[in-house]
């Protein structure tokens, strides 16, 4: 565990940032896709256990075990009256009527007729199952939903951040595709090659940079615009913020996202 002292804010009072500090925030939501691929463990009904393992409930998958081989057989597609053989027609009406009446009356016959449906195309009754004689084999996951039940409960597990007017992604999409150079750098400047002990230098709200696969960038212009709030983005301020990121959105496109903002690449030099 290392820690770095970083100013916070205008007031420039430190605290103590543990630069290894790449715990999760509560989103994406703790039962979503993106993270089933967490270690399951089985519920027990101990409410002691989430304490001990620090697990929360949300995350439990629910096991489901079935097994394939135990499947009842697939049903025989039902045959439509139409593929059905026709019945004799009578001869004797034959003459009389029309065609298309007679041949009416054989596929739909009336009720004072007796059928005459051959009795081996008769439907055949499903085969019974019973599903209690499953065998587990295969796990299923299945996020267990637990739906928060009181306002605490949903505030603690998902603490949306109300941005500022002006400050939503569309309008950070405008001031990027405006081409405004964002890196901080004197303009012209080509991108640089940047050590460790230079990316700790810019930890601070209004000259943050970090790392993210190889490449610096200066955040401070995106801190207000960040959906998870600018006290979650300066967590990978003043380091290589790589690891945390893809644990929380992987899928989000930094690149193209702080195009504007690109400072240079991480070079190996000074301590990580
Ligand atoms: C500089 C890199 C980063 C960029 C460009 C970025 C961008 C974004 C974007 C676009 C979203 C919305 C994603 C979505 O709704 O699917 C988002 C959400 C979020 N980000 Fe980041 N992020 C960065 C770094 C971080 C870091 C380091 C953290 C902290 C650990 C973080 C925490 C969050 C959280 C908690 C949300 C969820 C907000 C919500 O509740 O909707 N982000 N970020």
């Amino acid at each position: 565990m290392s820690f770095l002292w970083r100013r916070i804010g205008l007031s420039n009072s430190k605290v103590a940032v543990d630069q290894d500090d790449n715990t999760p925030p509560p989103f994406p939501a703790l039962d979503s896709a993106q993270r089933a691929n967490v270690p399951q463990i089985e519920i027990d009904g101990n409410e002691e256990h989430e304490e001990q393992s620090g697990v929360d409930e949300s995350r439990v998958a629910v096991t489901v075990e079935l097994n394939k081989q135990d499947m009842p057989p697939p049903r025989e597609p039902l045959r439509h009256s139409a593929d059905l053989p026709l019945p004799p027609i009578p001869l004797s009406s034959a003459p009389s009527k029309g065609l298309a009446s007679v041949v009416a009356s054989a596929r739909a016959p009336s009720t004072s007729q007796p059928s005459t449906r051959p009795s081996s195309v008769t439907e055949r009754p499903l085969p019974k199952f019973n599903f209690s004689n499953v065998a587990p084999s295969r796990k299923l996951a299945a996020p267990a939903v637990t739906a928060p039940t009181t306002l605490a409960q949903a505030r603690r597990r998902r603490a949306k951040v109300a941005l500022d007017p002006g400050f939503s992604q569309l309008d950070w999409a405008t001031l990027k595709n405006s081409g405004k150079d964002l890196s901080g750098r004197p303009n012209g400047v080509l991108p640089v090659q940047i050590t460790f002990d230079e990316l700790k230098q810019h930890s601070t709200q209004e000259d943050a940079w970090t790392a993210l696969g190889g490449k610096v960038y200066n955040i401070s212009p995106y801190l207000r615009y960040h959906p998870g709030g600018v006290k979650e983005l300066m967590r990978c301020a003043g380091r290589d913020g790589t690891k945390l990121f893809n644990i929380t959105h992987v899928w989000v496109n930094y690149d193209r996202m702080l195009s504007n903002c690109f400072v240079g690449y991480l070079v190996p030099g000074g301590n990580s």
